[in-house]
């Protein structure tokens, strides 16, 4: 237990995108361990689909946990101040004892840790004395591992020129070099001995972090959270943090950034089960990352979740709509997050669809045509669309496609 003058220990989590940080953050929020955390969730669209997930999933809103989001750009740029002044204003109230950061899929750790390590200019609030850097924590996609490494690109920190733009592999070899933890997660999805190789090299890029695999994010908690792993001086010495502190970060929009773009496709009426699963089971390789809900006409019983990270495309039943939940819960949902009731449909309620496709250099407006082409024509919305055939199944998210390499 923690006394109330001590500083808050801050886990960061990092990944690339789809590696499994919301799923690793959920595992350790709905753990049996009695977990007094704060959580900061970092989405880089315009919705944060990730806290929506992280809330329907893990019920936070419902135990009260204090849970902050910050959409519409990176922690690690733009939202720097931001995101000081939030953990301010949740560092008055002080009644919780962690604080966890899940950073966007985009994000670079470094900038991060020196937000909270040494404060930042544009920020009311001074984190130093309050919260403390604890540990960093990367989150390693070991099914994409070598897919990570693809383009060719220098490896090593003396080869990278700090004023071009950083491509993915380097987030990525920031990463896994500045972390104390590394979570090798997805292990279901790769041969022992193809595990071993990666370790090799997880060990090699950086022999000081504790390497833990992990299946579906299940880890225990204590390995990430007050480990007191975080060592600040070793990790001011680090290349990446002068680099940083050196050269700045400038960054000018999230979406923009890495040669990654994306968009967000809602819309208030279902899609036709078949012409979406096609379209999901055959969404181009251009887009990396693909997240959200959506409504599958005929299962109005429950929310589907879309799920593409690297080959794999996953989608089924995911979490609950409000709408199907006894008043009383749904009054706190809304109190919670007042849009929800905002873009309640009065026979409907919040069915619907909030899909996040991240891509780069792909074609969204040939995308977006598909996806409307996929929804219920007015005709259609006519029809008792109950009878739809469901291609989803009624047991959980289950693989579209999954190419081998
Ligand atoms: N097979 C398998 N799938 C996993 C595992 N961990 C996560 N997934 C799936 O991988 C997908 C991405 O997981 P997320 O936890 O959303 O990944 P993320 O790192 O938060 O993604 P971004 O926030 O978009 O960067 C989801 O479909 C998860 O269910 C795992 O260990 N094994």
């Amino acid at each position: 237990m923690l006394s109330n003058s001590d500083p808050v220990p801050v886990t960061i989590l990092s990944g690339s995108l789809g590696a499994g940080k919301t799923t690793t953050l959920n595992h350790v929020l709905s753990s049996d361990q009695e977990l007094d955390a704060a959580v900061l969730v970092n989405d880089m669209g315009e919705v944060n689909v990730d806290a929506d997930l992280v809330e329907r999933e893990s019920d936070l809103t419902q135990n009260d946990d204090e849970i902050i989001e910050m959409s519409n750009g990176c922690i690690c740029c733009r939202l720097r101040g931001d995101m000081l002044d939030e953990v301010g204003r949740l560092a008055d109230k002080r009644d919780f004892e962690y604080l966890l950061v899940e950073s966007s899929g985009i994000s670079e750790p470094i900038p991060v840790a020196q937000t909270f390590a040494r404060g930042f200019e544009d920020a009311e609030f001074d984190p130093t004395g309050v919260y403390e850097l604890d540990t960093m924590v990367s989150v390693v996609d070991a099914h994409s591992f070598w897919k990570g490494f693809d383009s060719g690109q220098a490896l090593t920190d003396d080869d990278i020129d700090p004023q071009s733009d950083r491509v993915p592999e380097e987030a990525l070899m920031d990463q896994i070099e500045f972390c104390d933890v590394l979570l090798l997660n997805k292990c279901d999805l790769v041969p022992d001995d193809e595990l071993e190789e990666i370790e090799a090299v997880l060990r090699a890029l950086q022999p000081r972090a504790k390497i833990v695999r992990t299946e579906h994010g299940a880890v225990d908690p204590t390995e990430i959270l007050n480990t007191g792993r975080f060592d600040f001086d070793r990790a001011s010495q680090s290349a990446g943090w002068k680099r940083e502190l050196q050269h700045g970060h400038h960054h000018e929009s999230a979406s923009e950034e890495h040669g990654v773009s994306s968009f967000v496709f809602e819309s208030d009426r279902p899609f036709h089960p078949e012409r979406i699963s096609e379209l999901f089971a055959g969404l181009p390789e251009e887009v990396v990352r693909a997240k959200g809900f959506f409504w599958s006409a005929g299962r109005e019983d429950v929310a589907m979740g879309l799920d593409k990270s690297g080959q794999s495309v996953r989608a089924g039943p995911k979490g609950t709509w409000i709408a199907t939940l006894p008043k009383a819960q749904q009054e706190k949902y809304f109190a919670a997050r007042p849009a929800i009731k905002e873009n309640w449909d009065e026979k409907w309620g919040d069915r619907g669809t909030q899909l996040v496709f991240i891509g780069r250099e792909f074609d969204q407006a040939s995308l977006v045509e598909q996806l409307e082409d996929s929804v219920l024509s007015d005709a259609e919305m006519g029809e008792g669309f109950e009878e739809y055939p469901d291609p989803f199944g009624r047991e959980e998210q289950r693989e579209l496609a999954l190419a081998d390499d």
